[in-house]
């Protein structure tokens, strides 16, 4: 499989060295990634992707087909029962689950990517051929799967109903794969066992089914009749397909809506089918059926082609009559089934607005949920759509104004323009697109065989753990170690389900509950990447210009750590505006950062010591894939060693939020790293974030490797480890580890899993209060409830600031005004690309007025 084109080629070719590469496809370059290579690809108009919402109407394979889908001249790739699986020289790398993976597709493009929340696979066919052959037998397969599941959820509301457990050794739980071995089946509250058993005594669950196949039987007989009547009255044979497409046709003509506006009205999904099969089928049908420009009813069809001026012999009377009975009996099992569908649907509707019922079933309708996928993958579907517009207009301010989270049916917010805190924008991008292509899927410039990847690992992971580690003293900052409250338990918080109350907006304009929030926003998360600044004083102390690009390197790196513990929070989004100060006497350095633009937002920071200087602005674009969301920061990190005058900048890696909609939400970053030294070409240095094997156990995660080279490109240093562990260079005359993160304080999980240095960010002693601009984030309110673990007043609290920016926003838009950052100004760097760097004016203001002399702006 291929990702893109020659570029994947060539790193296929090198990467796996012997890799038979197959006629059609290529293996998928997921071990390695580059960041940066991503921009070298022409990006594809996202127009042309579609998420599967199996099952192409075209298509007409059962999914037995799929036991045997080893397509022929299609690599080694192959999809078994359960699995998408990938081999390499006869072994086994990696497998997903392809019925639980969001599929999208990519025609014109050839492309399928599946994202199966942990791994995501970008594929390209080499051929339309290909393409069609494979993503037949994907949806074929997905299909099977999906009634295989929806059998077994009967089975399990079945079991349910008899109080028998399902993990019971028949179950037909076992039947479902690997992915559930092992996962305890949700534990049945008697109570509910209860309610289960009696509602699904009160129905007969095949009826439906029961319903439908005399429906269809009579269909059949109904179009044997018409076709013989044809025949027989103008010699004219009807086309099996035609009638078979007419009716499929009402079928679906049933669900669309009576008005017929341009717009789209109600059900958005089921017309979006609709229209489409309807675009498909009238298109065709127009040109092969004689039919006209309108779809004409069955009777009308009937009519039309089957009624002759007068019945010419008693045979034809005598189908007339049949031709009419038999319309009459499909009209009332038609009748029947909708009655049937219609109740069960009351049935479900009143069971899931039943409080009771709903809450505390409500894991296990989750664990049900999830396993079967089906609803959750139209969902997908939606939320994939949403996620793929832009976030850059005026109107992507909101305020949720009921923030409990609600599992009621879905509701629509009345508000147009709104202030949102950006997961409020997790999502916090500057834009938030479905992609062709990321810096995970990239073809990447990474040229050594994974053998010798995982060999440097392994020798880094026994290096690093032979280094003495770090010990938890508590070193006496004279800061607070501990936060005012713990952290409030959000697994209750059911994202889909605010999601999905939000269809129609990108994901980046969903606002999010508190409950969500961490109590330190971006401006903090940036200071964070200094945690380990005494890495940039020891650079400037080294006089080796190698060795000294090794800690520089090592200080990259570090700034990654925290995410380790990181996932289950989302940080504030800072307001136009807001600042926030950082100065660490023990450290020597004093921060500054400044929330500099909203659309796109932006966030500059600035920080200086006696060793070194530290600025970058952040900036970053969203990929969502249905069940991950990649973060692909734009901005340059950059150093200067005050010392040797000395000036590096770096590029950021991708960071990926995998299952950013569950509980099982965990980061991870890949991509390279390019450390210049922009005063001096005597050394540069590699860093490669390794994307983990999906073959490889958790040993290979969050892996690290890097070089530094000279001018000619020789390699005079190593070093690797894990970006959570530590770092080792053994080529150093002393070999060491160069870097390790500070263990976690005591029951960090229960305090948002801050570090240390993250505890201590949002203090607010009285020394420091009338020292602080009023635009500080120590003082936004909202910030502080949450801190003090006033939930419920955060959230009304979140809204007023956020209302009180809004409205300020427009006013200035009114004066046809732009808001001018105070401390940050933007220019072009020496590359030509847009930066922030900071004016010089924030401390000297704090020295001598002090911001209680100086006008200020009132953001909350
Ligand atoms: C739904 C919610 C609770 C999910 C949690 C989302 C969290 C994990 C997301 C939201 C915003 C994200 C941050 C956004 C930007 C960056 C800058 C990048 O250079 C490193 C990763 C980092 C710092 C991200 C880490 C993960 C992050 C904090």
């Amino acid at each position: 499989m291929d990702y893109h084109g020659s570029t994947v080629d060539h790193v296929q070719s090198q990467a796996s060295g012997v890799e038979k590469v197959s006629s059609g496809w290529h293996k998928p370059t997921h071990s390695r990634s580059s960041s940066t290579a991503s921009s070298r690809h022409s990006r594809l108009n996202i127009k042309d992707w579609e998420v599967m919402d199996d099952f192409p109407a075209d298509l007409n394979l059962t999914g037995e087909n799929m036991q045997d889908a080893n397509t022929p001249g299609i690599c080694e790739e192959k999809i078994t029962d359960l699995f998408f699986q990938q081999f390499s020289k006869g072994k086994m790398h990696g497998a997903l689950d392809v019925s639980l993976a969001v599929m999208s597709v990519n025609k014109k493009a050839r492309r399928i990517d599946l994202d199966a929340g942990g791994i995501l696979y970008h594929m390209k066919a080499k051929t339309p051929d290909l393409y069609h052959t494979w993503v037949t037998k994907l949806s074929a397969h997905r299909t099977y799967k999906k009634n295989e599941a929806a059998h077994v959820h009967n089975g399990f509301l079945q079991a349910l109903s008899h109080g028998s457990h399902l993990s019971h050794k028949n179950s037909p739980m076992q039947d479902m794969g690997t992915s559930y071995v092992g996962e305890p089946l949700p534990c049945v509250n008697p109570a509910i066992n209860g309610k289960v058993s009696a509602w699904l005594q009160t129905q007969e669950p095949d009826i439906c089914a029961q319903e439908l196949t005399r429906c269809q039987m009579e269909l059949n007989e109904l179009q044997r009749l018409v076709q013989k009547l044809h025949s027989l009255e103008s010699g004219q044979v009807v086309n099996n397909g035609d009638l078979q497409r007419i009716i499929s046709m009402q079928n679906l003509l049933l669900d669309k809506p009576k008005k017929k506006t341009g717009k789209i009205l109600g059900h958005s999904r089921t017309l979006s089918r609709v229209e489409a099969l309807g675009m498909l089928s009238s298109s065709h049908l127009n040109s092969s059926s004689h039919l006209g420009t309108s779809v004409p009813s069955i009777p009308d069809y009937v009519s039309t082609q089957a009624t002759p001026p007068a019945p010419t012999s008693s045979e034809s009377k005598k189908l007339h009559q049949d031709i009419c009975s038999m319309s009459l009996k499909v009209h009332a099992s038609l009748c029947t089934a909708h009655e049937t569908l219609a109740q069960e649907r009351q049935r479900l509707l009143e069971a899931w607005s039943s409080r009771e019922l709903h809450q505390t079933t409500s894991a296990q309708i989750n664990n049900l949920c999830s396993l079967a996928e089906l609803d959750v993958k139209s969902r997908h579907t939606k939320i994939h759509k949403l996620s793929v517009s832009t976030d850059s207009s005026e109107e992507s301010f909101r305020t949720v104004l009921q923030r409990k989270v609600c599992h009621c049916l879905p509701r629509t917010y009345s508000s147009s323009a709104e202030y949102f805190d950006a997961c409020d924008e997790l999502m916090c991008a500057s834009s938030s697109e479905m992609s062709d292509e990321s810096g995970l899927s990239d073809g990447s410039s990474n040229s050594e065989p994974d053998e010798a990847y995982a060999m440097a690992s392994r020798k880094y992971r026994a290096s690093l753990s032979k280094a003495p580690p770090k010990l938890n003293t508590i070193k006496n900052t004279g800061r607070r170690a501990i936060l005012p409250a713990v952290c409030p338990d959000n697994s209750h918080v059911g994202l889909m389900t605010i999601l999905y109350n939000n269809i129609g907006k990108d994901l980046s304009r969903v606002s999010m509950p508190a409950a969500l929030n961490e109590p330190v926003c971006l401006l903090q998360r940036l200071c964070e990447e200094l945690e380990y600044s005494d890495l940039l004083d020891t650079a400037n102390h080294t006089d080796d210009p190698y060795q000294r690009m090794v800690y520089i390197a090592a200080f990259a790196i570090s700034g990654y750590a925290t995410a380790q513990y990181r996932n289950r929070y989302k940080p504030f989004n800072p307001v136009l505006g807001e600042t926030f100060e950082c100065i660490r006497e023990d450290r020597g350095f004093h921060y500054i950062s400044e929330q500099v633009s909203h659309h796109p937002p932006i966030s500059a920071c600035h920080a200086e010591s006696d060793n070194f200087n530290f600025w970058q602005d952040q900036r970053w674009k969203n990929k969502f894939w249905g069940k991950s969301l990649e973060i692909m920061p734009t901005g340059m990190v950059n150093v200067t060693l005050k010392k040797y005058g000395e000036h590096y900048e770096w590029n950021k890696v991708v960071t990926c939020i995998h299952n950013v909609l569950s509980q099982q939400r965990y980061l991870e970053h890949y991509g390279e790293v390019i450390i210049r030294n922009l005063k001096s070409s005597v050394c540069t240095c590699k860093i490669t974030f390794v994307k983990s094997r999906y073959w490889g156990s958790d040993g290979s995660k969050n892996e690290v490797q890097g070089q530094v080279l000279d001018e000619t490109g020789n390699v005079v240093h190593r070093f690797g480890g894990f970006w959570h562990e530590g770092i080792f260079c053994d080529t150093l005359p002393n070999p060491q580890c160069i870097w390790k993160p500070n263990p976690q304080p005591k029951n960090y999980m229960l305090y948002y899993g801050f570090s240390r240095f993250a505890i201590e960010m949002n203090e607010l002693t009285p020394d420091l209060k009338p020292l602080l601009p009023p635009t500080d984030t120590r003082l936004r309110p909202d910030q502080r409830l949450l801190e003090e673990g006033k939930i419920e007043e955060t959230d009304k609290k979140k809204d007023e600031v956020e209302e009180n920016q809004r409205e300020w926003r427009k006013i200035i838009a009114k004066r046809g005004e732009e808001h001018i950052p105070r401390f940050f100004r933007k220019t072009l760097d020496a590359a030509g690309r847009e930066v922030w760097l900071y004016n010089g004016t924030y401390w000297k203001i704090r020295e001598n007025p002090g911001f209680v002399n100086v006008k200020n702006l009132e953001l909350w």
